[in-house]
């Protein structure tokens, strides 16, 4: 299976406070997320709406339990911004990773997501962009994946649900469109089996260019509600829709194991937001920290 010295177990904050939806586990203090997170076995987290800004404190503290951080989220603008907006703000987003020792970017455009809107249903309302919008999105992509490069790091594109990346058929025209050489991809398994995309054959046709993971498991049953009742992205995830590995549909024992077969290095970091009343993070992180050892032997 994975090398223990190049593949990584990190975990989210988003179980603990949700950084899209922060009345969900504001309870729950900076402190004991990052606690919780190494007690369960996690030696990295990417970066949450309590992490303190600065990169001294925020390093004291993750030493204290040794843990790493592994990347940050960064909302790009390309197809509804001039580019120099999104560039200033990448800019400074990269070189605090940088700082942070993160060796990938994770990048979704926001221009025209509707994974915020709570009024619009997920499953029906997304934008999809025209040709003129896709070359603009792909120009952009690559120019901010050189100035992650010239930090010696890599962006890596995070498709979503509710944005202009959600379907197989998109996560291919990014994937062709961009350069190989600037843009890489994140697989987020979550994301893809509530879409209802066969993840599979995605990881198996960008393994090479898949640099970062995120483990994100879904109830059927609560998919099949926001479904039916045509309710929004933040209203399922309020409902359950996402959980840790080892407790919804996706069996993760194949996504191991084509990762690990193709050499994958990199985070693997579970990321399951739910809302902490009903799913105790620290109690969740275990569980997926358990599910992980038993699938991957460490
Ligand atoms: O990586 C992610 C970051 C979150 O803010 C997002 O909404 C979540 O679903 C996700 O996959
Ligand atoms: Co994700």
């Amino acid at each position: 299976m994975f090398n223990k010295e190049t593949v990584k177990l990190g975990i989210a904050p988003i179980a603990w406070t949700n950084d899209d939806m922060p009345d969900l586990g504001k309870e729950n203090t900076f402190e004991q997320c990052i606690s919780e997170m190494a007690l369960a076995g996690f030696t990295g987290s990417e970066v949450g709406c309590k992490y303190p800004k600065d990169v001294n404190v925020l390093k004291k503290a993750l030493n204290l339990r040794e843990l790493q951080i592994a990347s940050a989220w960064f909302s790009a603008f390309l197809t509804t911004k001039p580019y120099e907006d999104t560039a200033k703000e990448f800019i400074l987003h990269r070189d605090f990773l940088h700082a942070m020792g993160a060796k990938v970017i994770v990048v979704s455009e926001q221009g025209h997501s509707i994974q915020g809107k709570l009024d619009i249903p997920i499953f029906t309302g997304k934008y999809n962009l025209n040709d003129e919008e896709w070359q603009k999105f792909a120009e952009g992509l690559n120019k901010l994946g050189a100035l992650a490069k010239e930090k010696d790091m890599k962006l890596v594109y995070h498709h979503h649900m509710g944005t202009v990346v959600q379907t197989t058929e998109e996560i291919d025209r990014l994937m062709n469109m961009t350069d190989e050489n600037l843009v890489y991809l994140l697989f987020d398994s979550g994301h893809l089996a509530y879409s209802g995309e066969d993840f599979i054959s995605i990881l198996k046709k960008y393994v090479n260019r898949i640099k970062h993971v995120h483990l994100k498991d879904v109830r059927p049953e609560m998919r099949e509600k926001v479904r039916k009742e045509n309710l929004s992205f933040l209203q399922g995830v309020r409902a359950g829709a996402f959980t840790v590995p080892g407790d919804g549909c996706i069996d993760f024992g194949p996504i191991f194991t084509i990762l690990s077969e193709n050499k994958y290095e990199g985070w693997l970091l579970v990321e399951a937001e739910q809302d902490p009343a009903q799913a105790n993070a620290f109690e969740y992180a275990q569980k997926a920290r358990n599910y992980i050892k038993e699938k991957i032997g460490f």
